[in-house]
């Protein structure tokens, strides 16, 4: 598959829609986007961390032959003759991982076998040494509860032919077990989304710099975040608000990024740069989603790139990453539709909420497991970020919390990060 382009009026709105619900913009995203990635092959030792292009179908069955789930005799469970014990003659020579016995176990007779060994022909149970006793060349065992017992089946964990993961699946450390065990050896994977972040604003300076102005946060915190969800992150620099340099650097952008993500100047503001020159220049919608924080959200297509002109305020660029960016670029990178497991827990706080909009406070569990809420929701208070490790995701509508009242807790991991 070669890289592919949006439509320049993806995200264009239909007349007249104004205050966005959180749900709509979602819908709206997904329907907008798809992926545009290429397909390229990886061997499993750096397939960690990339979507799957193609399912990943098993080479073989596993396990590939019947095996022993413990360390104990197996023994045909006919052999019991429905007996809670009975006293068997050892067979000669064992069965291990690696080192199977090859001949078949006389009709009446117990091997020893060790974990992982395949199950001997004549043989269709194995019982837990612990469960036996021997004696000279005799084992006297304790009936385990069916026939099969600590066995495990061939194919039980996988048939080969069938589908092992599916495309569009991030592959996770586990996943990687999953793959090699199946004989797959490379896997078709998307090629990396690259997404561009750029800081525009007057007032900022480099973090550690000196001198009067505000320390760019969004820059690092959504580099870092989009490298967590296993894109290219690439770094746009930090422009002023003057229209020629955001458009040197969206131009600088749309030439090596299949996305940007913008911060500050998303607003109607008079200095607002990247609305207003992606209004004059490009495309652009200025969404006003129904959510705190995150009001003023602006999609624009730039040259055929998609630009998320996040808000300024880190906590607000925070959330809107997570809740909208996220997503969308995940869709884009071929991942499919990704939506965050939460959880309902009782809420450790107390708030009367306004019907309308969509609200996320930084949130943490405290030591009951209840959802507490940062002492402010000042977007402009960073530590909250930190002193939480999740967000409380109140619904739309009016809502009165009080302690005890199940509310819905999105952890950070949840989200990738
Ligand atoms: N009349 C209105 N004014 C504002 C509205 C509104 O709906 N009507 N929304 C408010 C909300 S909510 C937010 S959030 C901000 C978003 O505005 P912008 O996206 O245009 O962002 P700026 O005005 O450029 O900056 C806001 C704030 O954040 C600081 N900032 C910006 N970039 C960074 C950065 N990279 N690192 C650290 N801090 C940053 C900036 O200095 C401002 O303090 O608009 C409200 N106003
Ligand atoms: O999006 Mo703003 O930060 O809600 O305050």
């Amino acid at each position: 598959m070669t890289r592919k382009r949006l439509r320049d009026d993806c995200f264009a709105l239909p007349p007249g829609v104004d205050w966005t619900p959180v749900d709509e913009a979602l819908a709206r995203l997904r329907a907008a986007l798809s992926r545009v990635t290429a397909d390229e092959e990886v061997p499993l030792a750096s397939a960690a961390g990339r979507i799957l292009a193609r399912p990943v179908i098993a080479k073989r069955d596993n396990p590939p032959a019947a095996n022993a789930a413990v360390d104990g005799y197996a023994f045909a469970w006919d052999a019991l003759c429905g007996a809670d014990e009975a006293r068997l003659p050892l067979a000669e020579g064992r069965a291990a991982a690696g080192r199977p016995f090859g001949g078949t176990v006389p009709a009446g007779y117990a091997l020893r076998i060790l974990t992982g060994a395949e199950v001997p022909a004549g043989t269709d149970t194995v019982v837990l040494q612990e469960d036996c006793e021997v004696s000279g060349n005799e084992v006297l065992i304790a009936a385990p509860r069916k026939r099969g017992a600590n066995t495990r089946a061939a194919g039980e964990d996988a048939v080969a032919g069938t589908e092992a993961l599916p495309a569009g699946r991030r592959i996770a450390p586990q996943d990687l077990a999953r793959i090699a065990s199946v004989g797959v050896g490379r896997v078709a994977v998307c090629a990396r989304l690259r997404v561009g972040v750029l800081s525009t604003g007057d007032e900022l300076i480099e973090p550690g710099a000196e001198g009067a102005g505000i320390f760019d946060a969004n820059r690092p915190m959504l580099l870092a975040f989009l490298a967590a969800q296993g894109f290219e992150a690439v770094d746009l620099g930090r422009a002023p608000d003057r229209a020629e340099e955001v458009r040197a650097a969206l131009d600088r952008g749309a030439d090596e990024v299949d996305a940007i993500l913008t911060t500050g100047g998303a607003s109607d503001g008079d200095e607002d740069h990247v609305s207003k020159l992606l209004r004059a220049e490009g495309r652009i919608e200025t969404w006003r989603i129904a959510v705190k924080p995150g009001r003023p959200l602006a999609l624009g297509m730039w040259r055929g790139v998609p630009i998320f002109g996040l808000p300024g305020n880190p906590v607000a660029a925070f959330v809107c990453a997570l809740v909208f960016a996220r997503p969308a670029l995940m869709l884009m990178a071929g991942a499919g539709w990704v939506e965050p497991e939460g959880v309902m827990l009782p809420a450790a706080f107390e708030k009367r909420k306004k019907p309308g909009r969509r609200e996320y406070l930084r949130a943490r569990l405290d030591p009951e497991g209840r959802v507490e809420v940062f002492r402010s929701e000042g977007s402009g208070l960073i530590g909250g970020l930190s002193w939480a490790t999740g967000l409380c995701e109140l619904p739309d509508g009016a809502l009165e919390v009080v302690p005890g009242l199940p509310v819905r807790f999105l952890p950070f991991a949840a989200f990738g990060t």
